[in-house]
């Protein structure tokens, strides 16, 4: 059955009833005086501030009634409390929205504050971010990295098949869709024999992936179990990992990633909840081999979200579509992640956030990053008739990501960034 609420929602709508992002706005400062941020969900093409909500005392259930999660500029509270608190907060809100429930339906001043034009704010990250972490968790991306840069022999590396790959990424570049990104200037890899040149990055890249948004974090020490981990993700965001390959390539032996990535990583304004994603999980990848014990799940699940990068370039009115590609693609599951991440005691703490690593697909018109759609810069894209191979300043890249239900969609809304040039 389809939900229906008060407030319009198209049926092409990332967000109707059946969703409920939660995401952190400030009202746009030309429109009123400045305000602080506020938490909010999104229904249409409204925000629904949940601060006014929590004032007026209509979360009035045992775990919100008496706290102040909504009256905060991040959300990491609220996704600190747990899935009973986040269970409430979507009965209520759901109950709230509905156009059967009079409370708000028929109370045009408390409408009038609460639900605002999504054309009015401005979203900002969703939650302050202490640690970032990435996994390399595609079989597919994977193996093309493998093929391109070790041969078809050695693709993937024997770990790969028994744990989920990650490092540490950098919390402090993390910003929010919309965000213009600074191309990186930095060393890059020679050829043959010639030393490093020095200057803007010419391989820049995108990186498909979404990111798990850490809730409830564990105590340092204590292990997460995979078959609890779902516990401690309040829920998924889309996520661009930018990627300079030339100085990747040159740096990342033997410590990982490290400059050619840190400049700059963006994530949508909006966190889909695991509750609004429950209706479109599916059965993970079968593993083989078989997982330790430890990231041996009872019940391996995927979600089946539909992902899309599209590029504006500089000069160009069209859009193009760069890849399509599938969340269900991922091999090793974000409660596997959890669960590998904090094996050896190492703590989680709410609102960290985990990215997927690079989603790829098994077809050429599946992969997550130009590195692999161009064969390292070996193949040219066309681009609306022009040929191309790595970022150039002025192209804007847009990732979307959407769960297609009956009737209704859940979807993630954009995560978008324009290249600038470098700066001396
Ligand atoms: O397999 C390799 O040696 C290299 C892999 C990559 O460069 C992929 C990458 O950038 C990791 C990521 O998805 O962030
Ligand atoms: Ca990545
Ligand atoms: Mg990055």
């Amino acid at each position: 059955m389809v939900l229906k609420s008060f407030v319009e929602v198209d049926i092409d709508s990332h967000f109707p009833l059946e969703n409920l992002p939660y995401g952190i706005f400030i009202i746009k400062s030309s429109e009123q005086q400045q305000q602080l941020p506020h938490p909010c969900v999104a229904i249409g093409e409204f925000v629904f501030d949940l601060s006014v909500i929590s004032s007026v005392g209509l979360f009035n259930g045992p775990f919100l009634k008496d706290s102040d999660c909504f009256h905060q500029s991040s959300l990491n509270k609220f996704v600190g409390m747990g899935r009973p608190a986040w269970k409430e907060a979507r009965t209520t809100i759901q109950k709230l929205l509905s156009v059967d429930e009079p409370t708000l339906r028929d109370n045009a001043i408390l409408r009038e504050k609460s639900l605002l034009p999504m054309s009015k704010v401005q979203m900002l990250l969703p939650t302050i971010i202490g640690d970032y972490t990435d996994f390399f968790s595609s079989m597919y991306h994977a193996r093309n990295c493998g093929i391109m840069f070790r041969g078809p022999e050695n693709a993937i590396n024997p770990n790969w098949f028994h744990l989920p790959i990650a490092y540490h990424g950098r919390a402090s570049s993390i910003v929010v869709s919309g965000t213009d990104i600074i191309r990186p200037r930095g060393q890059s890899h020679p050829a043959g024999n010639s030393p490093p040149y020095f200057g803007p990055s010419r391989k820049l890249d995108f990186e498909l992936e979404m990111a798990a948004v850490v809730g409830p974090g564990n105590e340092l020490g204590k292990p997460v179990d995979v078959n609890e981990a779902a516990d401690h993700i309040f829920g998924l965001v889309l996520m661009n990992d930018w990627s300079a390959r030339d100085i990747q390539a040159w740096e990342y032996v033997p410590l990982g990633p490290f400059l050619g990535k840190s400049f700059g990583t963006t994530i949508s304004p909006w966190i889909v909840t695991l509750d609004a994603l429950e209706p479109f999980s599916c059965d993970a990848p079968k593993q083989e081999p078989q997982p330790l014990p430890y990231l041996a799940e009872k019940n391996s699940k995927n979600y089946d979200i539909s992902l899309e990068v599209r590029i504006k370039s500089a000069g160009q009115e069209q859009e193009s579509v760069l890849t399509k590609s599938n969340f269900k693609h991922l091999y090793w599951t974000i409660t596997q992640q959890v669960a590998h991440h904090t094996i050896n005691g190492c703590n989680l703490r709410p609102g960290d956030l985990l990215g997927t690593g690079t989603i790829s697909g098994p077809e050429p018109d599946s992969l997550g990053c130009l590195l692999e759609l161009t064969w390292n810069g070996k193949n040219s894209l066309n681009l609306n008739g022009l040929p191309r191979t790595f970022l150039e300043d002025g192209d804007e890249v847009v990732l979307t990501g959407v769960c297609k239900g009956d009737g209704y969609k859940v979807g993630f809304g954009t995560c978008s960034g324009k290249i600038l040039p470098a700066q001396n």
